[in-house]
């Protein structure tokens, strides 16, 4: 599991070792230059003669590019840092000095940025310190100046040096992830003490590049900001079935999906609870899909009975007209069975209340409040509407560019577990969130939702009881489903395009895959 913690939370976790005079910069910069050289003996076989670039801020985030910068120095890199302010780490600077480094003053000059983002981005690898956890707001002065040169020049050229981050890209929301101003792309960043939000919510994730963690001994306590699931957490935790089980104890997925004249969602669906382990599958749809659904997947049971977890709404079409003009095939009205079975409300049924994971036209049909064991699994679109439905002034560009603070505020105005699904799969609920970047590009195509859902259910179903007992467990479970699916969808066809049925069938391998390593 990857932790991420808030920039107040790190500032009061180093407060005490600062304190007690431990050298947290030495260590930080030190292992920071220890990664940049590794990168550039991978890359060009030495560290000696590489031409580095230091873009360095007003305080210690650029202290560290400093230090970093040092130690390459000192290795027979070429280094040479750019001050975009008249402030800077002094202690940095005479070391980089010292070890031979140069210094270019761009604060007194800025007509010569031309020339830096020419040299810079000509150089083998740029440290980027121009802010870190003590930003405030967007990139501004010369500093945005600078980073939004070198994007023209990167966009003009085609040519993008190797871009290392020094505790996070400079200028993304450290602890909301949100991108407000220029901001450099990087290839990597290597982050002090722990992961920030922003490393691994989007938008800022996709600018972070590859993530490494530098451990610094901060004893960072409570729960963290976001998490982010790996493999080895989610086969610890799966629940593998033992000789005394059998297919309630399995749990028994209950799917009300697709219409007549798309029955593919309900074939999706249906494949991908069946394939991720569910010990039945109960088609509680239209009878007309019911035996599409059936005819697909021999193993479902198109009958009434015993349920453990709800799919409700993946290809119903959403909104009231669609009910009205009998265009739902009286999905709608089935759909809301379930999820009142699910909420235990159902009159005159045996069994207590189950998970449900709720999709597309299902999220009509939900109730103003709902029970935190039901998983919402919109999209920015669909998160939108539902925002709107409830009186939330919101367009979609906001969902885009806050998902965490919009699934946060559905997950508050509904009561439920929120999944947004997107590149980066953002969970919230009343066990905080989480953000899952498992899948590749590839997998956006039409009916992944429906096979995330499918996966989603039968993981609920086989922890029912558990979930609704403790709440907290439903957004884990989320974020597990986006992982299994995520990574299904690499194993299809790892680098290329993806059907979402090749999808749903590559999930009981990569289960298997998981639990054997
Ligand atoms: N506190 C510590 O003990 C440690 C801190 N470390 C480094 O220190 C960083 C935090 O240092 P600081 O608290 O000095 O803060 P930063 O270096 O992140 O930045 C704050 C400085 O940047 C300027 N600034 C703020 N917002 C700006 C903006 N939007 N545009 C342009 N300039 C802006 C401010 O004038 C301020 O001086 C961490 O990210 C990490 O890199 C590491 O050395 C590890 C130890
Ligand atoms: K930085």
């Amino acid at each position: 599991m990857i932790s991420a913690w808030s920039a107040a939370d790190v500032r009061a976790a180093e407060e005490p070792l600062l304190v007690a005079g431990v050298p947290l910069m030495e260590r930080a910069s030190f292992a920071l230059a220890t990664v940049v050289a590794g990168d550039l003996r991978a890359r060009r076989r030495s560290v000696r003669g590489a031409g580095v670039a230091l873009l360095v801020g007003a305080g210690n985030n650029g202290g560290d590019a400093l230090h970093a910068g040092a130690v390459l120095a000192g290795r027979g890199a070429a280094v040479t840092a750019v001050l975009t302010s008249e402030r800077f780490h002094a202690g940095g600077r005479a070391a980089l000095t010292r070890a031979g480094g140069r210094v270019v003053e761009l604060f007194v000059a800025p007509d010569r940025l031309g020339a830096v983002v020419r040299d810079v981005a000509a150089s083998d690898g740029v440290l980027d310190g121009l802010v870190g956890i003590g930003a405030r707001g967007p990139l501004r002065g010369p500093a945005a100046d600078l980073v939004t040169a070198l994007r023209r020049a990167a966009g003009e050229t085609g040519a993008a040096p190797w871009v290392v981050a020094v505790d996070v890209p400079s200028g993304i929301g450290v602890d909301d992830g949100a991108v407000a101003g220029p901001v450099l792309p990087a290839d990597r960043t290597v982050t002090f003490g722990c992961a920030k939000p922003g490393l691994l919510l989007p938008p800022a994730a996709l600018l972070a590049g590859e993530v490494s963690a530098v451990d610094l001994g901060l004893g960072l306590e409570g729960a963290p900001a976001v998490r982010r699931l790996e493999a080895a957490d989610v086969a610890r935790s799966w629940p593998v079935p033992g000789p005394a089980d059998h297919k309630y104890t399995r749990g028994v997925v209950g799917v009300v999906a697709g219409t007549a004249t798309y029955p593919g969602a309900a074939v999706l669906t249906a494949t991908a609870a069946v394939r991720a382990g569910a010990g039945m599958v109960r088609y509680r749809g239209s009878g007309d899909v019911g035996r599409v659904v059936v005819g697909a997947r021999p193993e479902v049971v198109a009958a009434p009975g015993r349920v453990q977890s709800w799919v409700v709404g993946p290809g119903v079409p959403a909104g009231p007209e669609a009910a009205d003009a009998g265009a739902d095939d009286g999905q709608h009205e089935r759909g809301r069975a379930g999820l009142a079975a699910a909420a235990g409300r159902l009159a005159g049924t045996a069994g207590g209340p189950v998970p449900a994971v709720v999709d597309a036209g299902g999220l009509d049909l939900l109730d103003d409040r709902v029970p935190p064991w039901f998983v919402l699994t919109p999209h920015a679109g669909e998160l939108t509407t539902l925002l709107r439905s409830r009186g939330e002034d919101v367009r979609r560009e906001d969902v885009d560019a806050e998902p965490l603070r919009w699934a946060r505020r559905a997950h508050e105005l509904t009561g439920a577990t929120v999944l947004l699904k997107g590149g980066v799969t953002v969970v919230v609920g009343p066990g905080g969130a989480y953000a899952q970047a498992d899948g590749p590009g590839w997998l956006a195509t039409a009916g992944a939702g429906d096979v995330l859902a499918g996966v989603l259910g039968a993981m609920l179903a086989a922890r029912s009881a558990e979930v609704v007992e403790h709440p907290a467990r439903a957004a884990e479970v989320a974020a597990a489903a986006a992982l299994v699916h995520g990574r299904a969808a690499h194993g299809t066809n790892p680098g290329g395009p993806v059907a979402a049925l090749d999808v749903a069938d590559a999930v009981p391998r990569e289960i298997a895959g998981l639990l054997s390593s």
